[in-house]
Order: structure tokens, then C-alpha cells, then sequence
């Protein structure tokens, strides 16, 4: 047969295919959603760029908890706040929803190969490995590493503050924490002290105290598009890529692998020598390499893995809790009010410790101040560091909605079906602002809000108190318990110490999106910043 009746022949079978994927295809166009802003990059590069939160809470009051948004090129996405789709993705669909690939990509620059990076059967496998070192009881004794670490920050303040006028001095109090939860990180996943506090920095909080906001702060048009036009790239080939892609905030990345690579690699000789010796420790590290060692060959992590994970508590267990520390500190030096009444109290379960010869709080001495619960929940609802998480459709999928909603075409549904392939971008930011579930005054910081708080929800989301700041179901957050209890730990010993109030620098902050939520002053360039005037608390 001659070639050239095949041609047309072919390109026919190509247009009757895509005109029969066209008029089969699930379509979303009928689901509401903002405009595109433009064609290339759709609505994400403002939803991605802009101050935290305001895009999500216009599309929530415009549309609600489901909105049709578009990607570069015009791709569908859907944009979801809605509690019931929300627990239908993370925990009902599990790893229906697994993440998409080129979100994955990016996670290798700081975490490598560990449990953020990893899907399906290997996620599954190294999550069984890591969660014996996250239960409540592990949680619970790191408490006391988390309060020495606070207390140095306390030791060092007063020591500066000690000659300044009027003992008070203005603080950038983020590299602070910064310095401290790096401590609390390396005492309580390693049995390890960098010093942080002691030398205000060192080469381990050089290589991972800009490294969010040079990375992926103020993304230019080109990356955005790039980043989710990279789905059509497949994985190892994106992964080479940003192995050896120059640019800003890349030589940071590359300088951090190199660093926590070594560091990784001794800590994990150290432990495996310690364990064959049976002088294990009780470290996160420790019991990961234990129970990696009495797992079957199947199940084990290979050593890369370890490595990973070691990355992956690095930066998961230190960059969110400093964030989350550093809002706070920021809501309260704008409340004094509220922080004066923390800090009463606070003073008074001292006060109580002492009268029993005690000096030193325990986990079990946190029932007894049911405000810094109220206050470290509300600040953990009102500024989460991880404001957004996204997913893709595994397959064709029914996902329930609570509050139904009004398509384009004037039909009312309570669920949408979510073509295959679909990225879903779910925000957290908007869920922890929803007045259906948090009151009217939803939009305003009010602690009080957690001892009033009735006792049924219709809709749980999330694996702590409602909130999907640690996210849920089988991707949640694994140190979520860690993180509550170093948080509280802080903010005990910061406020009982000292009090915090606003700089004119600290009333221009904004929530500059950096994949955490990093307050930043002016420009992105001159890294997270929090200015703070801080003085020595008086005690009655
Ligand atoms: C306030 C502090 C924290 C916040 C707000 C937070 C938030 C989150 C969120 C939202 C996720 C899910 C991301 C997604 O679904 O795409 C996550 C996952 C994770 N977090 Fe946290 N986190 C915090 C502290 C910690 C700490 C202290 C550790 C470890 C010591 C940790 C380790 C992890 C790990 C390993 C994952 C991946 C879990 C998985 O995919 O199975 N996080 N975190």
C-alpha cells in the first residue's frame, strides 16, 4: 500500500480520538471559579504568590468550599476548603489521592528520598518504620529537652538584656527560635547539640535557616509555570534536572544536601555502632535504627533512606515549629491582653510547682494551664505554617461535599466528580477560617474560642483538635504530638520570662508564601524576619 492514503488515514484516527476524548472526557467546566488571571499561568500564580491566605479567603466567600480554578495553559484544578471533600481526600480516598509527582520532585531538594518524598507501598513501608518513634508516650518524654532548649534562649536574652536601658531590647525573635528548635531538633531526633543557641548560629543553621525562603520565596513567572508544567516530565528525568539546575537559592540547596548528607551518615555509624554495643539511646534516630535493624529485609529502609529521613526531620521537625512560635509570639505582642492573662496563668501553675518542692513542669502539668492550650491551638488554626497541601486524582473520583453548591448551569450538588489526573489544591489556610465550623468571628484571633468550644463537630478533619494545620489521614502529620508538646514547652518559658510587644517594623510583616508561611518585613531577600521589642516580665 502506498504511504500516502495512510497519512490522512492516521491524522483521521487522531482527530475522531481527540474528539472522542473531548466529548467523553469528565468535564469541571460546569463547577464555579474565579476567572483566570491569564493564560499562562491561570489562577495560580497568584494563588501561589500573594500574601497568605487572600486568595483563598476571597474564593471562599465567593464560592465556598469548591472552586474551579485553572493552572498554566488553561489545565483544570480544583481549588477545595469544604470539609467533607477534605476528609474524603486525606482519609476516606487515602492513596487514591497520592501527591503529584512534580510537588514530589521538589521535595527532593530538601528531603530527599524520605517520608514526604515517597508514595503508595514505599510510603506505607517507611511509615511503619518511623511511627514507633512518634507515639504519645515518645512524645511525651521529649518534653524536658524542649523546656532545657527554651531555657536557654531565656539565659541568653536576660544576659543581653541585662545592660540594655530599661532591660529592653528589640529582637529579630524568628532566628531566635530558629536557633532553639534547631537544639530541640537535634537533642531529641539525634542525642546531638549543635550549639545553635550557644554560638547564634554554626554550619547546620547556616544551611537551613534561609533555606525555605531563598528556595522557593517570590517564584518568578518562569518557575511558576515551570513547577506545574513539569508534570509532563517524567520524575527521574525532573529529578536530574534540579539535581544540577543553577540559580538563586540552588547553591543553598546543594550546600545543605552535601552537610546534612555527612551529618546524616555519622549519626547513623554512630547509632548502629551504640546498638550493636547495646548502649542504644532513646532518641528518634535510635529507635529508627532499632527498629529498622529487627525488621524483615523486605520492609527495611536501604541507607539512602535513613539518610533521607534524616533530612526529612531536620527540616519538617524545625522550619514549622520555629514558624508557628514566631506567629504566636506576633499575635500576642498585638494582644496584650491575652498575654498578660497567659502569662497570670502560667505564674500561677509555677507557683503551685514550687509549693511542692518542684521546679521543673512535666507533660502532665500542662491540664493544670488550659489557656496555653486554648492560645497554642488558636495560633496553630489562625497562622498555619503549611497553608496549603495538594494532591492529584489517582482515578475517576466521587468526592462529597458538606455544604452543597450552585453549578454554572443551575443544577445543586452535594458531590463532584473529579476527573483523573486533576491536581486539587486544598487549603488549609481557608478550612482553619471556615464559619461554618469556627464561628463568625472566625477571622479574628480569639483563644477563648477553645474553652467555649462545643463538643460535637459534624465533620472531623485533620489529626489534631479539628484543625488541618498537621493534616490528616494517611499522609498526617507524623510529629504532630512532638510539635504540640515543644510548642507549649516555648511558649511557658518565653512567656513567664518575657514580655513581647509590637515594633513599627512588626506591624508591616506579612505572611510571604515560601511552602511554609515565612513573616517577612520588607523584601523576600532580606530572609524571615520578626522584630519585637522584648523585656524582662514582671512577676506580682
Ligand atoms: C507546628 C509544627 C508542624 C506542622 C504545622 C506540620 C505540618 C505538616 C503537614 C501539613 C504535613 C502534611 C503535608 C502533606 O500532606 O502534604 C506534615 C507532614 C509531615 N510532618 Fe509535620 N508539621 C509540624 C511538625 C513536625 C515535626 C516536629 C516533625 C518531626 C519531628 C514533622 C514531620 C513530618 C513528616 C515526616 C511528615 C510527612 C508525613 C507523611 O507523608 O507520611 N512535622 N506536617
Amino acid at each position: 500500500m502506498s504511504p500516502l492514503p495512510i497519512a490522512p488515514l492516521l491524522a483521521g484516527i487522531v482527530v475522531l480520538y481527540l474528539v472522542y476524548k473531548r466529548i467523553t472526557r469528565i468535564s469541571l467546566d460546569d463547577i464555579p471559579g474565579p476567572k483566570a488571571d491569564s493564560f499562562w499561568l491561570g489562577n495560580v500564580g497568584k494563588l501561589y504568590r500573594s500574601v497568605v491566605g487572600t486568595v483563598d479567603f476571597k474564593w471562599q466567600e465567593e464560592f465556598g468550599g469548591i472552586a474551579h480554578i485553572k493552572g498554566p495553559l488553561g489545565q483544570d484544578m480544583l481549588w477545595i476548603c469544604d470539609p467533607k471533600a477534605l476528609q474524603f481526600i486525606y482519609h476516606t480516598a487515602g492513596y487514591n489521592f497520592p501527591k503529584a509527582p512534580e510537588r514530589r520532585a521538589l521535595s527532593v531538594l530538601t528531603t530527599d528520598h524520605g517520608l514526604v518524598f515517597v508514595d503508595g507501598d514505599d510510603h506505607k513501608r517507611q511509615r511503619k518504620v518511623m511511627l514507633p518513634a512518634f507515639g504519645t508516650p515518645e512524645s511525651k518524654a521529649l518534653f524536658p529537652i524542649f523546656s532545657r532548649c527554651a531555657a536557654k534562649i531565656t539565659t541568653k536574652w536576660k544576659d543581653m538584656l541585662f545592660d540594655a536601658p530599661g532591660q529592653t531590647s528589640i529582637f529579630n525573635v524568628t532566628n531566635w527560635l530558629s536557633f532553639a528548635t534547631m537544639d530541640a531538633i537535634g537533642e531529641a531526633a539525634f542525642d546531638h547539640n549543635f550549639g545553635s543557641i550557644d554560638n547564634q548560629g554554626g554550619e547546620m543553621v547556616r544551611v537551613y535557616q534561609t533555606l525555605l525562603v531563598s528556595t522557593f520565596g517570590k517564584l518568578s513567572d518562569g518557575k511558576v509555570f515551570f513547577m506545574n508544567m513539569s508534570r509532563f516530565i517524567p520524575l527521574p528525568l525532573l529529578e536530574l534536572f534540579y539535581a544540577y539546575m543553577p540559580g538563586i537559592g540552588m547553591d543553598l540547596v546543594k550546600q545543605n544536601r552535601a552537610t546534612s548528607h555527612a551529618f546524616a551518615r555519622e549519626m547513623i555509624r554512630n547509632k548502629s555502632e551504640a546498638l550493636t554495643d547495646g548502649k542504644g539511646s532513646h532518641d528518634i534516630m535510635s529507635i529508627l535504627v532499632k527498629a529498622n535493624h529487627s525488621e524483615n529485609e523486605k520492609t527495611k529502609l536501604s541507607e539512602f533512606e535513613m539518610i533521607s529521613q534524616m533530612r526529612t526531620l531536620l527540616l519538617a521537625g524545625h522550619e514549622t515549629t520555629s514558624t508557628t512560635l514566631t506567629w504566636g509570639l506576633w499575635e500576642l505582642a498585638k494582644h496584650p491582653e491575652i498575654q498578660t492573662r497567659l502569662r497570670k496563668e502560667i505564674h500561677a501553675a509555677e507557683a503551685v510547682l514550687q509549693s511542692k518542692g518542684r521546679t521543673q513542669f512535666t507533660v502532665n502539668d500542662l491540664d493544670s494551664m488550659p489557656y496555653v492550650q486554648a492560645c497554642m491551638k488558636e495560633i496553630m488554626r489562625y497562622h498555619p505554617p503549611v497553608f496549603h497541601t495538594q494532591r492529584r486524582a489517582g482515578k475517576d473520583i466521587m468526592v462529597p461535599l458538606s455544604t452543597p453548591i450552585t453549578t454554572k448551569s443551575g443544577k445543586v450538588i452535594q458531590e463532584v466528580l473529579v476527573p483523573k489526573e486533576t491536581r486539587v489544591v486544598l487549603s488549609v489556610a481557608a478550612y482553619n477560617r471556615d464559619k461554618s465550623i469556627w464561628g463568625e468571628d472566625a477571622h479574628e484571633f480569639n483563644p477563648d474560642r477553645w474553652l467555649n468550644k462545643p463538643d460535637k463537630r459534624e465533620t472531623s478533619v485533620g489529626v489534631y483538635s479539628n484543625l488541618l494545620t498537621f493534616s490528616g489521614g494517611v499522609r498526617g502529620c507524623i510529629g504532630w504530638r512532638f510539635a504540640i508538646y515543644e510548642v507549649q514547652a516555648f511558649m511557658i518559658e518565653l512567656i513567664s520570662n518575657f514580655e513581647f510587644s509590637m515594633t513599627d517594623e512588626a506591624k508591616k510583616i506579612r505572611r510571604e508564601a515560601c511552602l511554609v508561611m515565612a513573616p517577612v518585613v520588607n523584601d523576600v531577600s532580606e530572609g524571615a524576619q520578626m522584630p519585637l521589642r522584648v523585656s524582662v516580665a514582671q512577676r506580682e
